[in-house]
Protein backbone atom coordinates (compact mmCIF):
# COMPACT_ATOMS: atom_id res chain seq x y z
CA UNK A 1 0.00 0.00 0.00
CA UNK A 2 1.01 3.44 -0.87
CA UNK A 3 0.38 6.81 0.95
CA UNK A 4 1.14 10.09 -1.62
CA UNK A 5 1.80 12.36 0.71
CA UNK A 6 1.14 16.16 -1.00
CA UNK A 7 1.50 19.13 1.96
CA UNK A 8 1.34 22.07 -0.09
CA UNK A 9 1.41 25.55 1.10
CA UNK A 10 1.18 27.79 3.88
CA UNK A 11 -0.19 25.40 7.03
CA UNK A 12 -0.64 22.64 4.80
CA UNK A 13 3.19 21.77 5.73
CA UNK A 14 3.05 22.15 9.66
CA UNK A 15 -0.38 20.45 9.50
CA UNK A 16 0.70 17.40 7.52
CA UNK A 17 4.00 16.89 9.24
CA UNK A 18 1.92 16.10 12.46
CA UNK A 19 -0.26 14.02 10.78
CA UNK A 20 2.57 11.89 9.44
CA UNK A 21 3.71 10.97 12.77
CA UNK A 22 0.74 9.86 13.60
CA UNK A 23 0.39 7.84 10.89
CA UNK A 24 4.17 6.46 11.67
CA UNK A 25 3.38 5.59 15.20
CA UNK A 26 0.82 3.08 14.25
CA UNK A 27 3.58 0.70 12.68
CA UNK A 28 1.26 -0.24 9.98
CA UNK A 29 2.35 -1.61 6.49
CA UNK A 30 2.51 1.33 4.28
CA UNK A 31 4.81 3.49 2.16
CA UNK A 32 4.76 7.41 2.28
CA UNK A 33 6.14 9.23 -0.67
CA UNK A 34 5.78 13.03 -0.46
CA UNK A 35 5.41 15.47 -3.18
CA UNK A 36 5.27 18.81 -3.82
CA UNK A 37 1.64 20.61 -4.93
CA UNK A 38 0.13 24.20 -5.09
CA UNK A 39 2.39 27.04 -4.64
CA UNK A 40 5.19 25.16 -3.68
CA UNK A 41 5.45 23.04 -6.91
CA UNK A 42 4.90 26.43 -8.83
CA UNK A 43 7.78 28.12 -7.19
CA UNK A 44 10.40 24.08 -7.82
CA UNK A 45 8.59 22.89 -11.21
CA UNK A 46 6.19 26.34 -12.69
CA UNK A 47 3.30 23.94 -12.18
CA UNK A 48 0.92 23.80 -9.51
CA UNK A 49 0.11 20.42 -9.98
CA UNK A 50 3.54 18.88 -12.25
CA UNK A 51 3.31 15.56 -14.07
CA UNK A 52 5.60 13.63 -11.67
CA UNK A 53 2.80 14.65 -8.43
CA UNK A 54 -0.16 13.83 -10.63
CA UNK A 55 1.62 10.55 -11.60
CA UNK A 56 2.29 9.77 -7.83
CA UNK A 57 -1.24 10.72 -6.96
CA UNK A 58 -2.30 8.50 -9.56
CA UNK A 59 -0.71 5.51 -8.71
CA UNK A 60 -1.42 5.91 -4.48
CA UNK A 61 -3.61 3.57 -2.63
CA UNK A 62 -4.43 7.26 -0.92
CA UNK A 63 -3.42 10.84 -1.19
CA UNK A 64 -2.91 12.52 2.02
CA UNK A 65 -2.80 16.43 1.03
CA UNK A 66 -2.70 19.44 3.30
CA UNK A 67 -3.52 22.47 1.57
CA UNK A 68 -2.90 24.57 -1.33
CA UNK A 69 -2.98 28.78 -1.88
CA UNK A 70 -1.33 32.10 -1.08
CA UNK A 71 -2.36 35.54 -2.13
CA UNK A 72 0.96 36.10 -3.77
CA UNK A 73 -0.39 34.07 -6.51
CA UNK A 74 -3.97 35.93 -7.07
CA UNK A 75 -2.12 37.69 -10.06
CA UNK A 76 -1.01 34.64 -11.72
CA UNK A 77 -3.30 33.44 -14.75
CA UNK A 78 -5.37 30.69 -13.47
CA UNK A 79 -4.07 27.70 -14.65
CA UNK A 80 -1.02 28.61 -12.98
CA UNK A 81 -2.80 29.10 -9.79
CA UNK A 82 -1.99 26.94 -6.55
CA UNK A 83 -5.93 25.99 -6.18
CA UNK A 84 -5.50 24.50 -9.65
CA UNK A 85 -3.59 21.41 -8.05
CA UNK A 86 -6.34 20.24 -6.05
CA UNK A 87 -9.22 20.84 -8.58
CA UNK A 88 -6.90 18.84 -11.13
CA UNK A 89 -6.48 16.17 -8.71
CA UNK A 90 -9.94 16.13 -8.12
CA UNK A 91 -10.98 15.83 -12.21
CA UNK A 92 -8.11 13.92 -13.02
CA UNK A 93 -8.42 11.23 -10.61
CA UNK A 94 -12.59 11.37 -10.77
CA UNK A 95 -12.88 11.62 -7.06
CA UNK A 96 -16.73 12.73 -7.24
CA UNK A 97 -17.62 12.05 -3.23
CA UNK A 98 -16.66 14.51 -0.83
CA UNK A 99 -17.38 13.45 2.62
CA UNK A 100 -17.28 16.21 5.25
CA UNK A 101 -18.31 15.17 9.03
CA UNK A 102 -19.08 17.68 11.23
CA UNK A 103 -18.94 16.55 14.58
CA UNK A 104 -18.80 18.52 17.73
CA UNK A 105 -16.83 16.63 20.50
CA UNK A 106 -18.13 16.72 23.48
CA UNK A 107 -15.55 18.87 25.23
CA UNK A 108 -15.53 21.76 22.41
CA UNK A 109 -19.18 22.85 22.66
CA UNK A 110 -18.23 26.04 24.21
CA UNK A 111 -16.03 26.27 21.59
CA UNK A 112 -18.24 26.98 18.62
CA UNK A 113 -19.83 30.52 18.24
CA UNK A 114 -23.14 28.84 18.76
CA UNK A 115 -24.81 28.10 21.91
CA UNK A 116 -23.54 24.76 23.86
CA UNK A 117 -27.10 23.66 23.76
CA UNK A 118 -27.53 23.76 19.88
CA UNK A 119 -24.27 22.06 19.13
CA UNK A 120 -23.96 19.07 21.77
CA UNK A 121 -23.84 15.85 20.37
CA UNK A 122 -23.86 17.31 16.63
CA UNK A 123 -22.82 14.38 14.31
CA UNK A 124 -23.55 15.71 10.67
CA UNK A 125 -22.47 14.12 7.01
CA UNK A 126 -22.08 16.64 4.31
CA UNK A 127 -21.95 15.05 1.10
CA UNK A 128 -20.53 17.24 -1.87
CA UNK A 129 -20.37 16.58 -5.46
CA UNK A 130 -17.16 17.68 -5.99
CA UNK A 131 -16.05 17.44 -10.11
CA UNK A 132 -18.96 18.70 -11.55
CA UNK A 133 -21.30 22.00 -10.94
CA UNK A 134 -20.50 25.75 -12.20
CA UNK A 135 -16.51 24.96 -10.67
CA UNK A 136 -15.67 22.71 -13.90
CA UNK A 137 -19.00 23.58 -16.03
CA UNK A 138 -17.51 24.94 -19.58
CA UNK A 139 -17.82 27.30 -21.01
CA UNK A 140 -16.23 30.16 -18.68
CA UNK A 141 -13.98 33.12 -19.39
CA UNK A 142 -14.26 37.00 -19.91
CA UNK A 143 -15.17 38.98 -23.16
CA UNK A 144 -17.24 41.73 -24.27
CA UNK A 145 -21.13 41.92 -23.19
CA UNK A 146 -22.59 41.13 -26.59
CA UNK A 147 -25.86 41.38 -24.60
CA UNK A 148 -27.52 42.38 -21.22
CA UNK A 149 -27.91 45.31 -19.00
CA UNK A 150 -24.59 46.78 -20.37
CA UNK A 151 -23.63 45.69 -23.63
CA UNK A 152 -20.28 46.09 -24.82
CA UNK A 153 -18.89 46.22 -21.36
CA UNK A 154 -15.79 43.62 -19.67
CA UNK A 155 -17.96 40.86 -18.45
CA UNK A 156 -17.31 37.66 -17.14
CA UNK A 157 -18.85 34.06 -17.03
CA UNK A 158 -19.40 30.74 -15.30
CA UNK A 159 -21.62 27.74 -16.67
CA UNK A 160 -23.44 25.97 -14.08
CA UNK A 161 -24.48 22.07 -14.84
CA UNK A 162 -25.00 18.46 -13.86
CA UNK A 163 -25.32 16.10 -15.86
CA UNK A 164 -27.99 12.98 -14.86
CA UNK A 165 -25.41 10.11 -14.69
CA UNK A 166 -23.28 13.08 -12.42
CA UNK A 167 -26.33 13.25 -9.80
CA UNK A 168 -27.38 9.77 -9.99
CA UNK A 169 -24.43 8.68 -8.73
CA UNK A 170 -23.49 11.02 -5.68
CA UNK A 171 -27.22 10.49 -4.99
CA UNK A 172 -26.63 6.90 -4.70
CA UNK A 173 -23.47 7.45 -2.03
CA UNK A 174 -25.50 9.80 -0.08
CA UNK A 175 -28.01 7.47 0.48
CA UNK A 176 -25.77 4.28 1.29
CA UNK A 177 -24.31 6.87 3.74
CA UNK A 178 -27.55 7.52 5.29
CA UNK A 179 -28.50 3.98 5.61
CA UNK A 180 -25.63 3.61 7.85
CA UNK A 181 -26.71 6.08 10.38
CA UNK A 182 -29.92 7.63 11.12
CA UNK A 183 -31.32 7.06 7.76
CA UNK A 184 -32.46 10.30 6.82
CA UNK A 185 -30.95 12.72 4.01
CA UNK A 186 -31.39 16.01 3.17
CA UNK A 187 -30.70 17.13 -0.72
CA UNK A 188 -29.96 21.02 -0.96
CA UNK A 189 -30.89 23.10 -4.04
CA UNK A 190 -31.94 25.94 -5.92
CA UNK A 191 -34.34 24.69 -8.11
CA UNK A 192 -36.95 27.32 -7.23
CA UNK A 193 -34.74 28.98 -9.65
CA UNK A 194 -32.13 27.29 -11.32
CA UNK A 195 -32.65 24.56 -14.24
CA UNK A 196 -29.73 22.72 -12.90
CA UNK A 197 -30.59 22.14 -9.52
CA UNK A 198 -34.27 21.55 -11.01
CA UNK A 199 -33.20 18.29 -12.34
CA UNK A 200 -30.67 17.68 -9.16
CA UNK A 201 -33.82 17.40 -7.33
CA UNK A 202 -35.48 15.98 -9.52
CA UNK A 203 -33.02 13.02 -9.92
CA UNK A 204 -32.33 12.51 -6.62
CA UNK A 205 -36.10 12.22 -6.00
CA UNK A 206 -36.11 9.27 -8.53
CA UNK A 207 -32.78 7.82 -7.07
CA UNK A 208 -34.93 8.04 -3.56
CA UNK A 209 -37.27 5.34 -4.54
CA UNK A 210 -35.06 2.79 -4.29
CA UNK A 211 -34.06 3.39 -0.35
CA UNK A 212 -38.09 3.11 0.83
CA UNK A 213 -36.21 2.92 4.19
CA UNK A 214 -34.24 6.46 4.19
CA UNK A 215 -36.40 9.80 4.36
CA UNK A 216 -35.70 12.50 2.17
CA UNK A 217 -36.40 16.06 2.33
CA UNK A 218 -35.48 18.97 -0.29
CA UNK A 219 -34.63 22.44 1.22
CA UNK A 220 -33.56 25.13 -1.05
CA UNK A 221 -29.51 26.78 -0.19
CA UNK A 222 -30.55 30.22 1.50
CA UNK A 223 -33.11 28.12 4.26
CA UNK A 224 -30.36 25.33 4.40
CA UNK A 225 -27.92 28.23 5.44
CA UNK A 226 -30.12 29.44 8.12
CA UNK A 227 -31.34 26.41 9.40
CA UNK A 228 -27.86 25.27 9.90
CA UNK A 229 -27.15 27.85 12.72
CA UNK A 230 -30.24 27.64 13.82
CA UNK A 231 -31.24 23.79 14.34
CA UNK A 232 -28.22 21.90 13.15
CA UNK A 233 -29.03 18.63 15.10
CA UNK A 234 -32.34 18.58 12.76
CA UNK A 235 -29.86 17.37 9.94
CA UNK A 236 -28.36 14.18 9.63
CA UNK A 237 -26.79 13.18 5.71
CA UNK A 238 -27.18 16.84 3.66
CA UNK A 239 -26.31 15.78 -0.20
CA UNK A 240 -25.49 18.81 -2.36
CA UNK A 241 -23.78 20.27 -5.17
CA UNK A 242 -19.90 21.18 -5.38
CA UNK A 243 -20.67 25.19 -4.41
CA UNK A 244 -23.20 24.91 -2.33
CA UNK A 245 -21.22 21.80 -0.41
CA UNK A 246 -18.06 24.39 -0.12
CA UNK A 247 -20.15 26.89 1.70
CA UNK A 248 -22.31 24.96 3.77
CA UNK A 249 -19.31 22.98 4.86
CA UNK A 250 -17.42 26.30 6.19
CA UNK A 251 -20.77 27.18 8.07
CA UNK A 252 -20.81 23.29 9.25
CA UNK A 253 -17.68 24.10 10.60
CA UNK A 254 -18.08 26.73 13.37
CA UNK A 255 -20.71 24.20 15.08
CA UNK A 256 -18.02 22.09 15.91
CA UNK A 257 -15.69 24.39 17.17
CA UNK A 258 -13.58 25.31 14.43
CA UNK A 259 -13.02 24.90 10.89
CA UNK A 260 -9.20 23.39 12.43
CA UNK A 261 -11.50 20.25 13.26
CA UNK A 262 -13.16 19.82 10.18
CA UNK A 263 -11.64 16.60 8.01
CA UNK A 264 -12.59 15.63 4.81
CA UNK A 265 -12.39 12.29 2.47
CA UNK A 266 -12.79 12.68 -1.92
CA UNK A 267 -13.21 9.55 -3.03
CA UNK A 268 -13.87 7.90 -6.57
CA UNK A 269 -15.56 4.64 -8.05
CA UNK A 270 -12.99 2.67 -7.21
CA UNK A 271 -11.30 2.47 -3.35
CA UNK A 272 -8.90 5.56 -3.93
CA UNK A 273 -9.15 8.39 -1.80
CA UNK A 274 -7.80 12.21 -1.60
CA UNK A 275 -7.86 13.22 1.97
CA UNK A 276 -7.41 16.64 3.31
CA UNK A 277 -8.58 19.06 6.23
CA UNK A 278 -11.65 21.13 4.67
CA UNK A 279 -10.24 24.62 5.08
CA UNK A 280 -7.28 26.01 3.68
CA UNK A 281 -3.67 27.28 3.58
CA UNK A 282 -4.36 30.16 6.41
CA UNK A 283 -1.37 32.43 4.95
CA UNK A 284 -2.67 34.49 8.22
CA UNK A 285 -1.49 32.48 10.82
CA UNK A 286 1.34 29.86 8.34
CA UNK A 287 4.77 29.84 10.29
CA UNK A 288 3.95 30.77 13.39
CA UNK A 289 3.16 26.93 14.65
CA UNK A 290 0.03 27.58 15.81
CA UNK A 291 -2.45 26.18 13.32
CA UNK A 292 -4.50 23.09 14.40
CA UNK A 293 -3.77 19.83 13.23
CA UNK A 294 -6.46 17.69 14.06
CA UNK A 295 -8.62 18.32 11.14
CA UNK A 296 -6.05 16.81 8.96
CA UNK A 297 -4.96 13.93 11.56
CA UNK A 298 -8.46 12.89 11.79
CA UNK A 299 -8.36 12.87 7.55
CA UNK A 300 -5.87 10.37 7.70
CA UNK A 301 -8.19 8.10 10.49
CA UNK A 302 -10.91 8.50 7.46
CA UNK A 303 -8.21 7.65 5.03
CA UNK A 304 -6.68 4.69 7.00
CA UNK A 305 -11.05 3.55 7.60
CA UNK A 306 -12.00 4.54 3.54
CA UNK A 307 -8.87 3.21 1.64
CA UNK A 308 -7.00 1.38 3.44
CA UNK A 309 -8.85 -1.18 5.00
CA UNK A 310 -7.26 -0.36 8.25
CA UNK A 311 -10.83 0.54 10.44
CA UNK A 312 -9.14 -0.51 13.87
CA UNK A 313 -6.13 2.22 13.12
CA UNK A 314 -8.89 4.72 12.46
CA UNK A 315 -10.59 4.54 15.51
CA UNK A 316 -6.82 4.34 17.50
CA UNK A 317 -6.72 7.91 15.91
CA UNK A 318 -9.78 9.20 16.70
CA UNK A 319 -10.19 7.89 20.41
CA UNK A 320 -6.52 9.51 20.85
CA UNK A 321 -8.14 12.78 19.70
CA UNK A 322 -11.01 12.35 22.21
CA UNK A 323 -8.46 11.87 24.65
CA UNK A 324 -5.99 15.18 24.15
CA UNK A 325 -9.37 17.17 23.58
CA UNK A 326 -10.13 15.60 27.24
CA UNK A 327 -7.25 16.07 28.60
CA UNK A 328 -7.71 19.54 27.97
CA UNK A 329 -4.99 20.72 25.30
CA UNK A 330 -6.10 22.75 22.60
CA UNK A 331 -4.70 25.02 20.13
CA UNK A 332 -5.51 28.69 19.76
CA UNK A 333 -8.66 28.10 17.93
CA UNK A 334 -10.37 26.46 20.19
CA UNK A 335 -9.02 27.22 23.11
CA UNK A 336 -10.93 29.14 26.18
CA UNK A 337 -10.76 29.73 30.05
CA UNK A 338 -9.77 26.65 31.81
CA UNK A 339 -7.86 24.74 28.91
CA UNK A 340 -4.00 24.46 28.07
CA UNK A 341 -3.17 26.09 24.98
CA UNK A 342 -0.42 24.66 22.67
CA UNK A 343 1.27 24.66 19.69
CA UNK A 344 0.58 22.51 16.25
CA UNK A 345 3.87 20.33 17.23
CA UNK A 346 2.72 20.00 20.91
CA UNK A 347 -0.71 18.90 19.82
CA UNK A 348 0.52 16.23 17.26
CA UNK A 349 2.78 14.91 19.72
CA UNK A 350 -0.10 14.72 22.49
CA UNK A 351 -2.09 12.71 19.91
CA UNK A 352 0.99 10.31 19.09
CA UNK A 353 1.77 10.00 22.85
CA UNK A 354 -1.98 8.77 23.15
CA UNK A 355 -1.70 6.44 21.08
CA UNK A 356 1.61 4.93 22.38
CA UNK A 357 -0.12 4.75 25.67
CA UNK A 358 -2.73 2.92 24.54
CA UNK A 359 -0.85 0.59 22.90
CA UNK A 360 1.72 -0.49 25.64
CA UNK A 361 -1.47 -0.79 27.60
CA UNK A 362 -2.68 -3.07 25.59
N1 LIG B 1 -8.24 22.45 -0.24
C1 LIG B 1 -7.42 23.50 -0.17
O1 LIG B 1 -6.25 23.39 -0.42
C2 LIG B 1 -7.97 24.83 0.22
C3 LIG B 1 -9.18 24.96 0.92
C4 LIG B 1 -9.65 26.26 1.24
C5 LIG B 1 -8.90 27.38 0.89
N2 LIG B 1 -7.72 27.21 0.21
C6 LIG B 1 -6.85 28.32 -0.11
O2 LIG B 1 -6.24 28.77 1.11
C7 LIG B 1 -5.93 30.16 1.02
C8 LIG B 1 -6.53 30.87 2.22
O3 LIG B 1 -7.94 30.86 2.11
P1 LIG B 1 -8.93 31.38 3.24
O4 LIG B 1 -8.22 32.30 4.15
O5 LIG B 1 -10.15 31.82 2.56
O6 LIG B 1 -9.35 30.04 4.03
P2 LIG B 1 -8.56 29.23 5.15
O7 LIG B 1 -9.39 28.03 5.44
O8 LIG B 1 -7.15 29.00 4.76
O9 LIG B 1 -8.56 30.19 6.44
C9 LIG B 1 -9.76 30.79 6.93
C10 LIG B 1 -9.55 31.19 8.40
O10 LIG B 1 -9.51 30.00 9.20
C11 LIG B 1 -8.29 29.90 9.91
N3 LIG B 1 -7.85 28.50 9.88
C12 LIG B 1 -7.88 27.66 8.80
N4 LIG B 1 -7.37 26.48 9.12
C13 LIG B 1 -7.01 26.54 10.42
C14 LIG B 1 -6.40 25.62 11.32
N5 LIG B 1 -6.06 24.38 10.98
N6 LIG B 1 -6.16 26.03 12.60
C15 LIG B 1 -6.50 27.27 12.99
N7 LIG B 1 -7.08 28.18 12.19
C16 LIG B 1 -7.32 27.82 10.91
C17 LIG B 1 -7.31 30.82 9.16
O11 LIG B 1 -6.29 31.28 10.05
C18 LIG B 1 -8.23 31.91 8.66
O12 LIG B 1 -8.43 32.89 9.64
C19 LIG B 1 -6.49 30.61 -0.34
O13 LIG B 1 -5.44 30.61 -1.27
C20 LIG B 1 -7.52 29.55 -0.68
O14 LIG B 1 -7.76 29.42 -2.05
C21 LIG B 1 -7.24 25.95 -0.11
C1 LIG C 1 -9.30 25.81 -2.65
C2 LIG C 1 -10.64 25.57 -3.26
C3 LIG C 1 -10.47 25.18 -4.71
C4 LIG C 1 -11.45 24.50 -2.50
C5 LIG C 1 -12.86 24.42 -3.09
O1 LIG C 1 -13.49 25.45 -3.36
O2 LIG C 1 -13.31 23.29 -3.28
C6 LIG C 1 -11.61 24.69 -1.00
O3 LIG C 1 -12.35 25.81 -0.66
C7 LIG C 1 -12.23 23.45 -0.40
O4 LIG C 1 -13.26 23.56 0.26
O5 LIG C 1 -11.66 22.35 -0.58
MG1 LIG D 1 -13.84 25.44 0.81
Amino acid sequence: MKIAVLPGDGIGTEIVAEAVKVLKVLDLKFEMETAPVGGAAYEAHGHPLPESTLKLAKAADAILFGAVGDWKYDKLERALRPEQAILGLRKHLGLFANFRPAICYEQLTHASSLKPELVAGLDILIIRELTGDIYFGQPRGRRTAPDGHFPGTEEAFDTMRYTRPEIERIAHVAFQAARKRSKRVTSVDKANVLETFQLWKDVVTEIGRQYPDVALDHMYVDNAAMQLVKAPKKFDVVVTGNMFGDILSDEAAMLTGSIGMLPSASLNAGNQGLYEPSHGSAPDIAGKGIANPLATILSAAMMLRFSLNQPEAADRIESAVKHVLASGLRTADIHSDGTTRVGTREMGDAVVAAITKKTTKG
